[in-house]
This record gives structure tokens, sequence and C-alpha cells, in this order.
């Protein structure tokens, strides 16, 4: 019962903050509306006695009030719900906007590695749309069944208490209706992994990109087989979710019913025994058919705040797993490297794994260098870039930038300081100048500064396939945009990652994978010239992520990382002379390959 209260209050609270005034209204159209439902069964109590005792005068307002109180009741519905839709919009955008928040707002990205909460985000993001149209109506409604039940509770505590009893029997499929919700968000939960494998499934046999390689394989049939039993698993996990919640309802219901049929009978039994009045009979007949009615809703109003609260507790525990932690003493980023970074001792583990991919790792990436990582699939090089970007903290160790601990700089501010392009990079469609332009938010609108970017991203070229140039917009969201190919997005990818222009770390995660050896090369060429210039400046070290050894030989220092550890450090000459080296290895390996 807590969490359900908690729940309804945390959405009041969204749906205040959005409109206030609007709530408020909507409240109290709910509040009258609900005091005129019972009002009109008073009502028509009160014209029978007085129809039946011959007085005209009362019966007359008697039945004016009747009928005042049945077009409140339905007139108000019609506009409670009108207003009720609309606040739903304004609640509907608010929440959109928490679920973005409390998946994209974190510091880290750990949390999209969590299955559990894969599962759960998949339901906050479904549950949204039951937000859009219904959730406050439901809300309201149940305000309106409420209070108008409190109503009806006085009166027929007028007539006899005994004829409460048939409210309280109506608690039994309320209840049953939030025991019957709960059962049936175990198995939303639990069909959430399966539900998720089928629509990947789906999106794989049915996406253009993959249509290549699934003809090829002729994994087609495989793909139809595991995506159909996905899918039977899945649904059947939430059928018989169904089918519990059901036969708890019906028989609750059923057990309603039989209290109904009691206290109709006990009160026209005192009638004839002259107890109770004929406007008493009339009384209670129409509430006892009122309290039906508002059962059946209360009981489906129940299921709908279970499902409120439950997502409402379900966006705080993804809010709480993303929110940053606050940094005791926090200390500002350095302006400009005069030393560089240094890794000491440092150990890193994934979050749910035992084995660490990183262990002992010492190294200093020297001020104003070109760090080359290399090493073999899965060596550990993007994690050392991750720990770089701090969306992730060392297991053990510490990492310094000019003697400072990098912990206690805060993430946004290190952030700042950073440019970075990666392999996994985002395909923003938009327009190419906001694509580009966002590397630097103060500046995407600036026209010099991105072109400039693109410049130093030997990417230019991408200008020739935009038919509006800046203004193109880019992906196939817009009717009008300009599909572009893999490389291209990357050329955009990589032009962004170039906006900063005084960066303190510059990190290109294999952002060229989609490019040509050739391309890579002019990219890198042009690059290093402006890290150079950047290096001048602030001493920005560039670090970089590459499987191409004519591109690593560039670089003024080469970390060949190998089973989580820095198996040798130098230039590519001295590397090449080290005695059965890693490296030497690599690169022998590799020149076979093109020779
Ligand atoms: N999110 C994660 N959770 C658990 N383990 C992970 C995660 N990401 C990477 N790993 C594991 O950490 C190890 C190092 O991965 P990493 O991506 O750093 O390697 P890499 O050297 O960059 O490889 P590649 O050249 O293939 O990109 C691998 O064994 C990988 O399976």
């Amino acid at each position: 019962m807590r969490e359900l209260v908690t729940g309804i209050a945390r959405l009041a609270a969204v749906a205040y903050r959005a409109r206030p005034a609007r709530f408020v209204l909507v409240i109290t159209l709910a509040i009258v509306r609900a005091i005129s439902g019972p009002g009109a069964a008073i009502a028509a109590g009160a014209a029978t006695d007085a129809a039946v005792a011959g007085d005209g005068t009362r019966a007359a307002w008697a039945g004016a009030l009747l009928v005042a109180s049945g077009v409140t009741y339905a007139v108000l519905g019609q506009i409670n719900f009108l207003m009720g839709l609309d606040l739903s919009r304004s609640v509907f955008e608010r929440l959109q906007r928490d679920v973005i928040e409390a998946t994209n707002g974190s510091d880290g990205i750990a949390h999209h590695e969590r299955p559990d909460y894969a599962d759960r985000l998949r339901v906050l993001t479904t549950d949204l749309e039951f937000f859009q149209y219904f959730a406050m109506e439901h809300v309201f409604s149940s305000v309106r069944v409420v209070v108008g039940g409190a109503v009806a509770l006085a009166a027929l505590t007028a007539v006899s208490p005994w004829l409460l009893l048939l409210p309280l029997a109506g608690a039994l499929p309320v209840w049953a209706g939030r025991r019957a919700e709960s059962v049936m968000g175990r198995a939303r939960e639990r069909a959430a992994q399966d539900a998720r494998r089928a629509t990947h499934l789906l999106g794989l046999a049915t996406a253009p990109g993959p249509a290549k390689e699934i003809r090829l394989t002729r994994m087609g049939a495989r793909i139809r087989e595991l995506h159909a039993s996905s899918y039977r698993r899945a649904s059947s996990t939430v059928v018989r979710g169904e089918l519990a919640s059901g036969t708890l309802q019906g028989l609750a219901l059923l057990l309603f019913g039989a209290a109904f049929i009691g206290s109709a009978l006990f009160v026209v039994r005192s009638a004839v025994a002259g107890d109770a009045s004929v406007g008493d009979v009339v009384l209670v007949i129409t509430l006892a058919s009122q309290i039906v009615a508002q059962l059946a809703e209360a009981q489906f109003l129940a299921n709908s705040l279970q499902r409120i609260a439950a997502f409402m507790e379900r966006l705080e525990w993804a809010r709480s797993l993303v929110a940053s932690r606050a940094i005791e003493a926090p200390l500002a980023a350095p302006e400009s490297l005069a030393d560089g970074i240094r890794f000491t001792d440092v150990r890193f583990t994934y979050p749910g794994t035992d084995a660490p991919v990183l262990d002992g790792v010492d190294l200093h990436l020297p001020a104003g260098g070109v760090v080359a990582i290399v090493g073999e699939n899965g060596a550990g090089k993007s994690t050392l870039v991750k720990l770089l970007c701090r969306f992730y903290e060392p297991t053990h160790g510490v990492v310094r930038v000019d003697g400072t601990d990098l912990a206690r700089i805060p993430v946004p501010e290190w952030r700042s300081r950073l440019t970075a392009g990666f392999q996994d990079f985002c395909r923003l469609e938009t327009t190419a100048r906001h694509t580009v332009g966002l590397g630097d938010l103060d500046r995407r609108d600036d026209d010099d500064a991105v072109l400039a970017a693109l410049e130093r991203a030997a990417s230019t070229v991408i200008l020739d396939r935009l038919p509006d140039g800046l203004d193109t917009h880019v992906g196939k969201s817009y009717t009008e945009g300009t599909e572009l190919s893999g490389g291209q997005w990357q050329k955009l990818a990589l032009g962004r990652a170039m906006m900063r222009d005084a960066p303190l770390v510059m990190l290109l995660d294999e952002p060229t994978s989609a490019l040509d050896a050739e391309a890579e090369h002019r990219l890198f060429e042009r690059y290093a010239a402006s890290a150079s210039r950047v290096a001048r400046t602030t001493g920005a070290i560039t670090v970089l992520v590459s499987h191409r050894f004519s591109t690593v030989r560039m670089a003024d220092l080469i970390l060949v990382v190998d089973d989580g550890r820095i198996r040798e450090a130098g230039s590519h000459e001295e590397l090449m002379e080290v005695p059965g080296g890693l490296y030497a290895e690599l690169f022998a390996l590799q020149a076979a390959q093109y020779s």
C-alpha cells in the first residue's frame, strides 16, 4: 500500500510541477463530480419519501436536485476527460524526459551493461505510452471513486450500520486488482529478456544492414526459429500471468456479488418490518448499483494505479542507479598539461564480472605527445580509453593528471577538456551543421568552426555529398534527408570529434575503421599537424587506438597492451628492436598481409 501511495504521490507531483493550475482545477472538478453521483441517489430517496408522504413541494425540490446531480455528473465527466487528457500530454512529455535522463544523464555507462537495468528500461519505455493517454485520467477517476465512495458510505451508515458490510466486501475486488497487477508486473519483467531478444531478432531480420550477411550465410531460418521461440516463451510467460491474475479477480467479484444480493434483501426486509422507509430502499438500491459500478471501476483502476506506482518506482530505481556521486573536495582540471597523465598500479574489473580486464597498469602519457595503443582483440585498449573518459573509475590504483588525482576532478569538467572519436560513433540525424557542431555545444551554429573541424578531420570532401551544404538533413528520419555511407557518417563523426579546439586529451578509439587505409593515413597526417598545434598551446595528448600499423608508427609513443597489462612501450623504432617483442611480431604479421 505504501508503494502505491508513494507512486501516485510522485506522479501527482510531476503533474503539479508540469501544470499547477490545471492540476488543481481537474482535481476540484473530479471531487465535485464524485459528490454528485451519490448526491443523485440521496435526492432519489428523498423524492420518493416526499411523494409517498404527499409533500409535492419537497418532492419537486428533491427531483430538481436529482436532475442537477445527474447533469453535473455527465457534463463534468466530459470536461474532466478532456482536461485530464491535456494534462496527460504534459506529464507524458516530462516523463519521457525523465526516462531519457535516467538512461543518459549519468556520468558513467556501466548501467547500460546491466541486464536487470535493460529489463526494467524496456518495461519503462513500453509503459510510457500508457502515460500519454490514460494515467492521469485514471488518477482523477480514482479520486472520484474514493470521494464518491466516502459519501456513499456515510449515506448507507445513516440507513443502517450493517450496510457498511457491502463496501467492506467491495474492498475484496480492489485488493484482488492490486494483487493481479503485481502478478502481471512480475510476469512482464520475467518475459522482458525474451521479449527483448525477440525484438532484437526481428530488427536483425528486417533491417537492411544485416541483410547481405544473412543471405550469404543463410542464417535467416535460424534467426526466424530463434525469434519464434523467444517470442513464444515471452508470450506464454505473460499469458500465465494473465490467467493467474484473471482467476484471482473473478473469485473476488463472485464474493462481492453475494454480499450485494444480501444487502438488497436486508433493506427490503427492514422496510417490510417498518424499520426503514421506501425512500431508504430506493436510496440503498441506487447507491448499491453505483457502488457496484464504482467497484468494478476501482478494480480496473487499482490495476492501473499499481502500474503507475510500479512505473514511478522503476524510474526512481533507474535514476538512483545513474545518479552521480558527489566528489568530496573537488579539484579543478588543469588549464594545460606540463607532465601529462600517469596511471599507477591501475586495476579494473567490469561491474558484474570477476576477472580484471586491466591489472597492474603503470603508464605515462606525456604532455604534448601522440600515443598509440595497440594490442590484440580484447587486450584492454578500449577499456583504457573508457577510464580516461571516466565512463568507469578504476577498481584499484590511481590516475593522475599533472599530479592531480583524476577522481577528484568533477566528471563534467574533465569531459569538457576531452575530444573523442569512437568506432561505435553516434549517427545523429539532423542538419549536417549540428551533426558536426554538437561536438562543441556552444559553437554548434558557428559555420566557420564546423568547417574548420571538418578540415581538421580531413573530411571536407563530405560537403560534395550534401545538396544543401551544412543545412542538409542527414539520415532517413527526415523525408528529404540524405542517406550517407558508413564511411561518410564516420567522417562527420570525426569532424564532431575535432570541434573543440583546445582540449587536453584527444582520444581516437578506432574512429576510422570504416575508412580505407589511405583515407585513414591522410586523416592522421592532417590530424597530427592539428594535434601538434594544440599540443603547443595546452600540452594536449593525443591517444590513438588503431589496428593499422601504418598509422600507429607515426606516434611518438606506442603502448602494447596484452592481456590487461602494458607489455611494451616505446617508439616504433625502439619496439622493432625488442628481441622477440610482441609489437615487432604484430607489425611483421600485418606487413606480410600487405606484401
Ligand atoms: N562492458 C563490459 N562488461 C564486461 N566485460 C567487458 C565489457 N567491455 C569489454 N569487456 C571485456 O574486457 C576485455 C577488454 O575489452 P576491450 O574492449 O578493452 O578490448 P580491446 O583491446 O579494445 O579489443 P578490440 O581490439 O577488439 O576492440 C575483453 O575481454 C572484453 O570482453
